[in-house]
């Protein structure tokens, strides 16, 4: 089944502290989007990409599209001030699948194998999002005293990409932005509105790159995978 994707990458990668977009960094010697790039570009379902970018970095971003032979990039729209307001102006450019998919450009991991099955999921349900069980315990606190041990069992590590029938998306943000309210991913802005978000088991490989360590993680993945 037929999709589109919304890549953001606005970011500015703070965590990461590289004193630039994290995205343009190498792994394995190639930046970290043109990896994530590469996975869609790949995909003959994918009928389109679009781009939420800094203008400071759309020149770099351009130049390595050409050289990478990136050619389904459909659209850039500006950045916001957070991820959610990034979507949002990527989202209200694509048309014309019913499908859409939300990626971080930042998890350079994900694998073709895990998008059918999340693009069939949105389809028959509204919105489905990738996720792992979670391995550690997790606990609440106020402060540092402990008020709530979790059941681990019903808990889930959240990933992208995240998948929704176009107009389930848009009516999303447009009742996010008109309530104020912001939120982490996704799919958390269409289950406020009361809608079913179904859980797709994706896979442990596709980490998010936020922190100095994720790009050894990154490395070790990348070698791994050149093993197989
Ligand atoms: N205003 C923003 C913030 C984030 N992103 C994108 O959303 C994804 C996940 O965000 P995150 O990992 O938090 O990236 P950064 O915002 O770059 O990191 P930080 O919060 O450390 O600055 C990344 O692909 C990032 O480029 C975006 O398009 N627009
Ligand atoms: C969307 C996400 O990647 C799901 O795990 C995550 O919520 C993004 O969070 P961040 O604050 O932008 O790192």
């Amino acid at each position: 089944m037929n999709y589109q994707v919304i890549l953001p990458a606005a970011g500015q990668g703070k965590r990461m502290g590289a004193g630039k977009n994290k995205l343009l960094l190498e792994i394995g010697n190639v930046p970290v989007f043109i990896h994530t790039l590469r996975v869609f570009e790949s995909d003959p379902e994918c009928t389109g990409i679009y781009l939420a970018i800094n203008p400071q970095d759309e020149e770099e971003i351009r130049i390595l599209l050409k050289e990478h032979q990136i050619t389904k990039v459909a659209a850039m729209a500006e950045g916001g001030q957070e991820r959610q307001h990034s979507v949002y102006n990527a989202a209200k450019a694509a048309s014309g699948e019913q499908v859409v998919l939300v990626h971080d450009a930042a998890r350079p991991f994900i694998t073709r194998d895990l998008l059918q099955p999340l693009v069939k999921a949105a389809w028959e349900k509204g919105a489905a999002v990738l996720a792992v069980p979670l391995k550690d315990t997790v606990k609440k606190a106020d402060g540092n005293l402990i008020t709530e041990t979790l059941e681990r069992s019903c808990l889930w590590a959240v990933q992208t990409p995240q998948a929704f029938r176009v107009s389930s998306l848009l009516e999303a943000h447009r009742k996010a932005e008109e309530d104020g309210f912001l939120g982490t991913d996704d799919a958390s802005l269409v289950e406020r509105l009361g809608n079913e978000v179904v859980i797709v088991q994706g896979s442990y490989d596709n980490i998010k790159l936020t922190t100095p360590e994720d790009i050894y993680f990154a490395e070790a993945i990348i070698k791994k995978r050149s093993h197989i």
